[in-house]
């Protein structure tokens, strides 16, 4: 058997087209892994996972996912994960999280599953908030899935606003108990993933009654269903809030509490307390119980910019295969990737992939380093880490969003079949503009920090800046482009800089001429929300311009510098109006820009196919593998896509039968009627 990831490896039978690009790679895809997954260890196990998960058939899909009903997604998911869980210990390191959740989207996918949420919502507060009693109580049962777990914090009336959520937990000074309650319809939990119908105990986010004071949102361990009829305990109502745009086969769920009682001790109180006699023992930091919140955004540049790297190795695949049109050569078509349409849809998106992935990994440390400070009491680090991945969060998933339409896009009419996988893909990712805090919600958040920190530089203190924020005080010096990517970011900092500046006036103003602080800062929202994004790309550029300056190997150095160039002249000239609009910028300048960038669209094709290679995804993962499984099936390795587009459409239930009942109970009806 060969191996399914070695680079140049042609195999037999593989698309001529695709082999062609895969010669012409100017670098190894196994090197470049190791580049994007951050070692050459980390890129093998991937492999090696993959290459175990392909060999275990249970793992497969069973049907193609798009025409099962709800209830057979959700059957087939469960069925997948608990299969997987029989063969994790033998396949990954079950302490690792970064090969836990590799493996679970090989084999789950997109759809979801009952136990997504148990490992990366439900487990993760209860280790950040729970005391070393409660980890003893309930960790162990969690991570040997004895239990199966949620977090439910939106309610159907509020999600936003956590301050305001209704479910009340009031403490009982007679029984030492929470008595959980929702004394509204609007106080129903809505959204919680695996809380329908699949979980048994939920990290539930009430807020906190003790003596008619209201203490705010705080965290408790909820058993919800009986561990063996797995009913609902009496006192609660659960059950599925219906298909959404994505993520069928989970159960995102409602929940409400009819006086439930809990006793004293499920208070996640590792950092905060009611003591017997009620006394409540303050956190050390406000937003204590929003840390879990944080810990989730750290995550979402990666996780977004993989996700937007499977729709691109789709598109690019196909590009690569799909021949249509002339250009000089009128005896044989082109492939689609060598218009210059095309690759301006498709490169900018592969570099933010490239771009969000390796500046997830900074955040992601970024998390693990406050975690570590938390822990020893130490909640310095809170404020700065959550203005950051607040921004992060919105940016990424917002662009990534864009970039798996232009991959949809880009596959023309089979990009809109359920097929190309595109559409899964895409309702998954844009979910995440909504959840873990609704992105303008968010840039809200960062722009607070922004406000503080151009204030400080008004005020004569630009040393009291952080390291991130530090530009707010540079003087403006005009820029030479040609210099390289120091001046890009030189000339990104006087736009970002100039648009944080320019918001806080204008919020200053607001505020002098009358309008009260909260009546301002609304008015000046469209403006402050502008300076977050832009304080966020700024960001998310000088990751990516680290991360290629650490790296030795040439070959790959010179492609990821191709990317990060054209990455640096998109960007630019998607803001330039920016800095063109205070001369900042010359006419010149930006014509520069644009020719650089169309040059490094030149530079990219060579190696496009191979760039998206490197991200190793296998043809599982893509949904696009063996043709006798029937998945979907447009970014297949080997290209191979239109004998399986037609098996495919073979397959649909619809084709099981000749004539369907629609046309013997209705059209034929009709069409007879017609003829009297
Ligand atoms: C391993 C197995 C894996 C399996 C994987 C299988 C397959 C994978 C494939 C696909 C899966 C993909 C995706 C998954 C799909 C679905 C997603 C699932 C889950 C989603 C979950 C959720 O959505 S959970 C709910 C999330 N909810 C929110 O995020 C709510 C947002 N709101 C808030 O966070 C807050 O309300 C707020 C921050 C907006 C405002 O809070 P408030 O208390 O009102 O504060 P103020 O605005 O008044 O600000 C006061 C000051 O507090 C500071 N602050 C606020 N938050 C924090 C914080 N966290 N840390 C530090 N400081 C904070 C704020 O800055 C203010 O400071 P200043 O006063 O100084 O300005
Ligand atoms: C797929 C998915 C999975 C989810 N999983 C979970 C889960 O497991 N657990 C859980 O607890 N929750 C979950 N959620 C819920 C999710 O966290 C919330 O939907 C999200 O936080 C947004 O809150 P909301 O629905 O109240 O939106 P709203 O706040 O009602 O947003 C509606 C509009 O109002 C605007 N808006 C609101 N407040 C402001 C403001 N202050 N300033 C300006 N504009 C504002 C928003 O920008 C938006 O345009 C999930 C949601 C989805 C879609």
């Amino acid at each position: 058997m060969t191996m399914v990831f070695l680079n140049k490896e042609i195999r037999d039978g593989d698309n001529p087209d695709l082999t062609e690009e895969r010669k012409t790679a100017t670098f190894d895809t196994n090197k470049m892994a190791e580049v994007i997954y951050g070692s050459e260890k980390l890129a093998r196990r991937r492999r090696e996972i993959s290459q175990a998960v392909s060999l275990i058939p249970e793992l497969a899909d069973s049907k193609p996912l798009p025409f099962l009903s709800r209830n057979e997604k959700i059957l087939e998911s469960t069925r997948k994960v608990t299969a997987l869980n029989e063969h994790l210990p033998r396949l990954i390191n079950m302490n690792d999280e970064d090969e836990a959740w590799h493996i679970h989207s090989e084999v789950i996918g997109f759809e979801g599953n009952p136990l997504a949420l148990h490992h990366s919502l439900f487990i993760p507060p209860l280790v950040i908030q729970g005391s070393d009693e409660q980890h003893e109580k309930w960790l162990g049962r969690a991570k040997r899935r004895e239990i199966i777990g949620c977090y439910a914090q939106t309610e159907l009336g509020h999600g936003s606003n956590i301050r305001k959520l209704e479910t009340t937990a009031t403490y009982s000074l007679s029984t030492q108990e929470f008595i959980l309650h929702t004394p509204t319809i609007n106080a129903l939990k809505w959204w919680p993933g695996a809380l329908g119908k699949s979980s048994n105990h939920a990290v539930v986010v009430a807020s906190l009654i003790i003596k008619e004071q209201n203490y705010g949102p705080h965290l408790f361990m909820v058993q919800i269903r009986d561990e063996q009829s797995h009913e609902p305990l009496p006192g609660i109502a659960v059950g599925d809030i219906g298909p959404k745009m994505a993520f069928n086969g989970a159960d995102n769920g409602f929940l409400g509490f009819n006086n439930f009682r809990i006793p004293r001790g499920n208070l996640l109180n590792r950092h905060c307390n009611v003591e017997v006699d009620g006394t409540y023992v303050r956190p050390p930091h406000d937003k204590m119980n929003y840390a879990g919140m944080i810990r989730v955004r750290s995550r979402m540049a990666a996780e977004q910019g993989t996700f937007m790297a499977q729709a691109l190795t789709i598109a690019v695949r196909y590009s690569a295969v799909r021949r249509q049109g002339f250009l000089e050569n009128k005896s044989q078509e082109v492939k689609v990737l060598d218009y210059q349409t095309q690759q301006h849809r498709l490169f900018p998106a592969i570099a933010r992939s490239y771009a969000f992935i390796f500046c997830g990994f900074e955040t992601i440390q970024k998390y693990e380093t406050l975690q570590n400070e938390m822990n020893s009491g130490n909640v310095s680090l809170m404020a700065d880490l959550h203005a950051l991945t607040s921004g992060i969060k919105s940016v990424v998933t917002y662009q990534t969003g864009e970039g798996i339409e232009q991959a949809r896009m880009a596959c023309g009419g089979h990009g809109y079949s359920m097929a190309s996988y595109i559409s899964e893909i895409y309702g998954c990712a844009i979910g995440g503009c909504t959840y873990e805090g609704e992105n303008m919600v968010m840039l809200l958040q960062l722009a607070r920090y922004l406000v503080k920190s151009v204030e400080l530089a008004m005020r004569g203190k630009p040393g009291d800046l952080g390291p991130m924020v530090a530009y707010l005080a540079y003087p403006d010096i005009k820029v030479d482009l040609v210099t390289g990517p120091e001046a890009y970011v030189k000339m990104f900092q006087h736009i970002s800089k100039r648009q944080s500046i320019k918001a806080t006036e204008k919020f200053h103003r607001k505020m002098e001429s009358g309008v009260s602080r909260d009546e301002a800062w609304n008015q000046c929202a469209v403006e402050l929300t502008r300076a977050s994004r832009l304080h966020t790309r700024l960001y998310i550029i000088e990751t990516f311009i680290r991360r290629v300056d650490s790296i030795e190997d040439l070959s790959i150095k010179m492609v990821l510098t191709d990317l990060m160039n054209l990455h640096l002249n998109y960007e630019l000239l998607d803001v330039a109006s920016y800095a063109l609009e205070d001369g900042f910028m010359s006419s010149t300048q930006m014509g520069f820009i644009k020719n650089q960038l169309y040059s490094s669209l030149e530079k990219i094709r060579p190696n496009a196919v191979s760039l998206v290679d490197s991200f190793q995804f296998s043809d599982l993962q893509l949904r696009s593998n063996l043709l006798n499984f029937l998945f979907q099936v447009l970014g297949r390795r080997d290209g191979h896509v239109y004998q399986n587009l037609f098996e495919w459409a073979k397959s649909s239930p619809l084709n099981q039968t000749e004539v369907l009942p629609s046309v013997t109970q209705y059209l034929k009806p009709m069409m007879e009627k017609a003829k009297l």
